[in-house]
């Protein structure tokens, strides 16, 4: 817990307030006993209505200045943990920021949710409970101690015995109860990764219809998740009724004794037995809050562990400490010296011992059969991933040698899903790049073949895009995609199968718009048709190079590529080509 912890730092003034004030505010009930004491015995037993009033209004007063205290203690709780859960999150967000997709594979996407939100709350309430009552609590129960042996030391030795069996049945109760909240989290877990996963994946579930049986896979993870809750929660609550017997057990023995004290005339006077009365009963009252605490303790010890785990992960793409500050990209080039690659956590070559240069303004095709490692070789471009072994090279330096924003600011990638952002399309599009002025938006959506039917919407370019893109086909959210990579006017564009939606002509139109001098293009396809209009083909198959060169070149050399160029066209067309 100590790193969550440490995330109080900045707010130990204020904490210290809160503190102060609590215990002015135990002060004030520590106190409030005496005086009943004092009201009784030197009032009412002895009939002076004037010792009452007196006695009366200082309770009164000190009742108010531990309302005042309480007021403000809030205040200061909320605000500290409040804070506290914003720098939390802040963190969480900014160490989730730098994972690579080894650390994704480690964190599924539902249980950062989960970290990020329910965990760090249990810690906000835990931190405001903690300045509220955490201390009053235990000192209550110490302070009800100790008063009471100043009041009657024999009457009081009944709570001396009755307290440490109580405390370790606390301790007990910490532990087990750890245990129970892990497994409620990880349960928590699986019910927001199966909810994530229905809301993905909804037009799929209904077309496929497939509601039932998704309600009963979110069925079973809810009942789950209720059970190891309710389990948790027995235990819990078994603790608040037994610690009440047990305190009421004991006034009653007090009561008892004090009784047969009094008629023995043993020194003890009715004053003496109320108080001590009203100590247990407030003990009970802080035994009460100790048995909650000890709960909310149990339960934020599984949550500091779930977030600390995400904090300690070590991020595995990392930049060089000293990198040269002046160091540029300034063209496109990209070179593949004896590349291989295998997924982290995973033995199996994915890419093997790929070679091959592309000139700064080519335009070169990766064709291969699905699963034969094109995605992966292009995420290794933009340092998504790290080679297993090799180089790769952009602007002919290693990848690793330049720094992330550099690296990544050079290059416009356009992933195979097509992924944009609720908010208006212009602001999609500069995504992209930030500053980029109207002109260069409007550019950018002219070349990748779209600004004709953004300005046929009602809004323009000021049309809002539903969540994930829902009000758009697959095809103008393919080409907002590509608009979005070339508002940053790359060096390098990486398509990874982005105009799989576009029809032959649109696609033709984009790709004859899209910059050569500039701009080196990698795309991804299955078709020949757009491997033909490309400078040059890699062929790819199984992880492995099979040929490179232009279509016509593979044509001829290459049996797969022709097997490929015939499926497509069939055989007559390609022996005419
Ligand atoms: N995150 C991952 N972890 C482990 N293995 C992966 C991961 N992503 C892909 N693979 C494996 O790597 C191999 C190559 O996948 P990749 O996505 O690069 O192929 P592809 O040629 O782009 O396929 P497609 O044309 O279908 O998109 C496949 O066998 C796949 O199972």
């Amino acid at each position: 817990m100590k790193k969550v912890l440490s995330y109080l730092k900045p707010y130990y003034l204020p904490m210290t307030v809160a503190l102060a004030l609590m215990l002015v505010e135990l002060v004030v009930e520590l106190m409030q006993p005496l005086f009943i004491a004092k009201v009784i015995n030197e009032g009412i037993m002895t009939k002076d209505l004037d010792a009452v009033m007196l006695w009366g209004a200082v309770m009164l007063g000190l009742t108010a200045i531990g309302f005042v205290s309480g007021i403000i203690n809030s205040y200061f709780a909320a605000y500290v943990s409040q804070h506290y859960g914003f720098d939390l999150r802040k963190s969480l967000f900014a160490k989730i920021q730098s994972f690579s997709f080894a650390n994704f594979n480690q964190f599924p996407t539902a249980t950062l949710i989960t970290r990020v939100t329910s965990d760090v709350t249990t810690m906000q309430n835990l931190m405001f409970m903690g300045m509220r009552i955490m201390l009053r609590a235990p000192l209550m129960l110490i302070g009800g101690l100790v008063m009471s042996l100043f009041v009657n030391m024999k009457l009081a030795f009944i709570l001396v015995i009755v307290s440490p069996i109580l405390f370790f049945f606390l301790v007990w109760l910490m532990r087990t109860g750890f245990r129970h909240f892990h497994a409620v989290q990880e349960r928590l877990d699986h019910a927001n990764s199966v909810l994530r996963e229905n809301l993905l994946g909804m037009r799929l579930i209904k077309s496929f219809v497939r509601d039932k049986h998704e309600e009963g896979r979110f069925l079973d993870s809810n009942q789950q998740l209720m059970d190891r809750t309710v389990k948790a929660l027995r235990l819990v609550e078994t603790a608040v009724p037994t610690l009440t017997f047990v305190m009421n057990a004991s006034i009653l023995l007090i009561l008892w004794f004090g009784h047969e004290q009094i008629v023995g005339q043993a020194g003890t006077n009715v004053g003496d037995v109320v108080a001590i009365v009203n100590y247990t009963a407030r003990m009970t009252g802080a035994l009460s809050m100790i048995s909650m605490i000890v709960t909310n303790i149990s339960r934020a010890r599984a949550s500091a562990l779930r977030i600390e785990e995400v904090l300690n992960a070590e991020a595995d793409i990392v930049e060089k400490e000293q990198l040269d500050p002046n160091q540029l990209v300034a063209t496109g080039s990209v070179v593949f010296e004896g590349v291989s690659f295998h997924y982290p956590d995973h033995a199996v070559a994915v890419l093997e011992n790929l070679n091959f240069e592309i000139k700064q303004g080519e335009r070169v095709a990766f064709l291969g059969a699905t699963g034969s490692g094109k995605t992966s070789m292009f995420q290794l471009i933009p340092r998504l991933y790290d080679v297993s072994e090799g180089r790769v090279l952009v602007d002919g330096q290693d990848v690793r040698d330049l720094s992330l924003d550099r690296l990544r600011g050079a290059i416009g990638y356009v992933p195979q899903e097509a992924l944009l952002f609720s908010g208006t399309i212009a602001d999609n599009i500069r995504w992209g790049r930030t500053q980029a002025s109207d002109e260069e938006v409007v550019d950018a959506a002219k070349r990748a073949q779209i600004h004709d039917t953004i300005m046929k919407l009602p809004k323009q370019y000021d049309t809002i895009i539903g969540q994930k893109g829902v009000n758009l086909s697959g095809g103008q959210k393919q080409r907002l995609s590509i608009a979005r990579a070339l508002v940053r006017q790359p060096k390098v564009l990486l398509l990874d199968d982005s105009t799989s939606a576009l029809d032959v002509k649109t696609e033709g139109r984009l790709l004859r718009s899209l910059p050569t001098d500039t701009c080196t293009t990698l795309l991804i396809t299955q078709k020949i048709s757009t491997a033909m209009r490309a400078d040059r083909v890699v062929l790819l198959d199984d992880g492995k190079l099979l040929g490179i060169g232009t279509h016509d070149e593979l044509m001829k050399q290459s049996e797969l590529y022709r097997r490929i160029a015939e499926s497509q066209f069939g055989e007559e067309a390609v022996s005419l080509v």
